[in-house]
């Protein structure tokens, strides 16, 4: 593996990787093919991206530039790289998988790239190695057994009184929106083989970006943005509510989310955002007038879909640069939510909503925000879920939100146990879920 510092590949001290694409036969289910845990991917009906084994790893050193930096290292690293490539399609040729923290001042930011990316889209299959880097065989995957969970920087408790203080915060006239996120430490009987945790999320989430990245696992429903030559589109979500129990109660909170101006309000200033981000970089913009509604099997979203044209070489990790953090994620005004956030919501987020995603050597890429997810160490997972809060937000209600988005993980970890209650952990008690 080359490890890689900034200075070394800047002078060209690293051999140039040597890589080489060519088209396969359908290789079915992608997941099934990772050889082992951990493993990188990015996945959605399907279709998409896996890769193990590191060619090269980047690690970005923290700071207000950390994507600059990050895109000049890779532009640098593929422009030396002796490429053989049949293929010519996003995705295809050396591709970078990377996953940002969400203060780009806090360390953790990572771009590996993989010895071996097997990939399919659109009827197309194409396997990429690097170097030495060649399948494997796959070792079986391990079931991480029981899950216990205790709470993580806070308690329910005292998250729901930092969510009345944000209300305080907003009634007082300080700021429009924040996004308050709280953890929750999960310990497995076993290590956590990763591909059993991509495996259910794939199958359970078909709608979502099913990730694996250097430890952080997840399922996001936002795709930050996908960059396809010149033409790019995202996904903005703000504005949840739960699923019913039946198809009627389902419908109607449905149609109460659409309805209801707190939750309207907090979706037009995600919005908002992303069209301030993306306007002054595309020749051409499209930002629907009213969202849609998002229904996935924990939650139900308020979505806009968004399409633009570029209007010069930007790559996607220019765009994500200009988009990162979106009020989805941090608040309005961007300044002093980010502020509100360090100040009152007790923990470090690292990787969590931050984005997540991959890059090849023309540019393209696809980059979700990491939502719904874990960092996953050994036989322990971390596990985040924020919400919206605005000037008429309920505590409770948020609370409840956010149980609900961890949903999307616990099952990740216990599979139909989670959906059952396993004893000892039932939905809010104690004092960790
Ligand atoms: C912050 C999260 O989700 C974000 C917040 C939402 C909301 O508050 O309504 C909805 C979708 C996401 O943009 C999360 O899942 O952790």
């Amino acid at each position: 593996m080359n490890k890689v510092s900034g200075v070394s590949v800047a002078l060209g001290l690293t051999r140039p990787l040597l890589v080489r694409t060519v088209p396969v036969a359908d290789p079915g289910d992608l997941l099934a093919r990772l050889p082992q845990s951990p493993a990188f991917a990015w996945i959605r009906h399907g279709e998409g991206l896996v890769g193990w084994g590191e060619a090269v790893r980047l690690e970005v050193p923290p700071g207000q530039d950390a994507f600059a930096w990050a895109r000049a290292r890779l532009a640098t690293l593929f422009a030396e790289a002796r490429i053989e490539d049949e293929l010519r399609v996003p995705g295809s040729g050396p591709v970078a998988f990377g996953s940002f923290t969400f203060d780009p001042r806090r360390p953790g930011s990572v771009l590996v790239v993989p010895e071996v990316v097997l990939a399919k889209r659109d009827g197309r299959a194409w396997l990429t190695t690097i170097g030495g880097g060649s399948p494997s065989a796959v070792t079986p995957r391990v079931d991480p057994g029981r899950i216990r969970y205790e709470d993580g920087s806070l308690t329910a408790a005292e998250w729901g009184e930092r969510v009345a203080r944000a209300v305080a915060h907003i009634r007082s006239g300080r700021l429009e929106k924040v996004v308050l996120a709280r953890d929750l430490v999960a310990r497995a009987d076993r290590l956590i083989d990763v591909r059993v945790l991509l495996d259910r999320l794939a199958r359970r989430y078909p709608d979502c970006y099913t990730f694996s990245c250097d430890g952080l696992v997840g399922s996001t429903p936002e795709l930050l943005v996908r960059h396809t030559g010149s033409r790019i589109e995202s996904l903005v979500l703000a504005g949840t509510t739960q699923r019913g129990a039946d198809a009627a109660e389902d419908a109607a909170r449905g149609a109460a989310l659409f309805a209801s101006r707190k939750d309207r309000h907090e979706h037009a200033c995600a919005v908002a955002s992303v069209r301030e981000a993306l306007a002054p970089l595309c020749s051409w913009l499209q930002v629907p007038d009213e969202p849609e509604l998002l229904v996935l099997p924990n939650v139900q979203h308020l979505a806009s879909p968004i399409t633009g044209r570029l209007a010069d070489g930007a790559s996607v990790l220019d765009v994500v640069a200009a988009m990162h953090p979106t009020a989805a994620v941090g608040g309005t005004p961007t300044g002093t939510a980010l502020e509100l956030i360090r100040e009152i919501e007790g923990m470090d987020r690292g990787r969590y909503a931050g984005p997540v995603g991959w890059i090849d050597a023309r540019g393209d890429g696809e980059w979700g925000i990491a939502l719904r997810c874990a960092a996953v160490s050994g036989n322990r997972a971390r596990l985040f879920a924020g919400c919206g809060i605005m000037g008429d937000s309920d505590p409770e209600a948020e609370l409840a939100e956010a149980r609900a988005k961890f949903r999307a993980m616990r099952y990740a970890l216990e599979g139909d146990a989670a959906e059952a209650g396993t004893p000892g952990e039932p939905d809010g008690a104690a004092t960790a879920v």
